[in-house]
């Protein structure tokens, strides 16, 4: 069996008082595509950027393609297709430019002109971004993730801004990446959307992981019903603080 895309051991991250991410174990398989949920400040764009080394572990372990983040940061993010949560674009420069400074930076060999066609952004090639939308620049960001295809995508919201049209843009990519071989990992706030594209999905709730499974086996564990949506799910497991050890009735009893 190939290694995994991902593999988090006790990972936790705090700030002062407040812990963004709570012994956060997970393992992300190298050909699945797996959807990372959480309400608002669950923390999961703080693994996200663990994963990244943007962000520096408080404890646990990380590895990415069977590589240390921290130690092989350029293979990495070589071998990674990252859309963040808050990225910069350059108003004056056009998609094309952003793209080629990807391609230069990854030292690959893409066309700028089939990346920009691959998120419907074929017509606007030579405009500044300065004078997109929002959606726009969300597809600009997603093709700039796909340069070099990558081994693993990592997205952060990849939906956010886009029209139905760019919704399924992004459902077909993600398959797209998925049968040529890649991992998907992504955070979502739009569930409907999450039970199309994922094989698995983890929901993470203060900063802990509450489930994990396929869509299936956590309508089963959660006793929402057999053809509960994911928003059910979702609900069910986040409502409410956590049960840790401490606060469980049964160990205070
Ligand atoms: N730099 C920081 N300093 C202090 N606290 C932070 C910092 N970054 C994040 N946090 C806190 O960590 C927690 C997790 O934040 P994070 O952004 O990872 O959540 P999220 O699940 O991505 O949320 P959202 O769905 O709203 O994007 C929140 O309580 C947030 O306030």
């Amino acid at each position: 069996m190939s290694d995994p895309a991902i593999l988090t051991e006790g990972l936790t991250k705090r700030y002062g008082s407040t812990t963004a991410v709570d012994e956060l174990t997970l393992t992300v398989a190298s050909d699945e595509i797996f959807g990372f949920l959480g309400p608002n400040g669950a923390g999961k764009s703080t693994t996200i950027g663990m994963l990244m080394d943007y962000i520096r572990p408080t404890t646990g372990s990380i590895s990415v393609l069977a590589q240390d983040p921290q130690r092989d940061v350029v293979d990495v993010h070589s071998r990674v297709g990252i859309l963040p949560d808050r990225y910069r674009l350059y108003d004056a420069l056009t998609a094309r430019q952003h793209l080629e400074l990807v391609i230069d930076t990854k030292r690959v060999n893409n066309s700028p002109a089939s990346l920009l066609d691959r998120v419907g952004l074929d017509d606007v090639d030579g405009q500044s971004v300065g004078t997109f939308s929002q959606g726009m620049e969300q597809r600009l960001a997603l093709a700039m993730a796909l340069v070099g295809g990558p081994d693993l995508l990592v997205l952060d919201e990849p939906f956010t801004g886009l029209d139905p049209h760019g919704v399924r843009t992004v459902r077909e990519i993600v398959h797209e990446e998925n049968d040529r071989g890649a991992a998907v990992f992504f955070s979502s706030h739009v569930l409907g959307q999450v039970e199309f594209v994922c094989d698995r999905i983890g929901i993470l709730h203060e900063g802990r992981l509450v489930a994990e499974g396929t869509i299936d086996s956590l309508r089963a564990e959660t006793n929402v019903g057999s053809d509960a949506t994911v928003e059910e799910i979702f609900v069910s497991v986040t409502d409410g603080p956590v049960l840790t050890d401490e606060s469980s009735p049964e160990t205070t009893q």
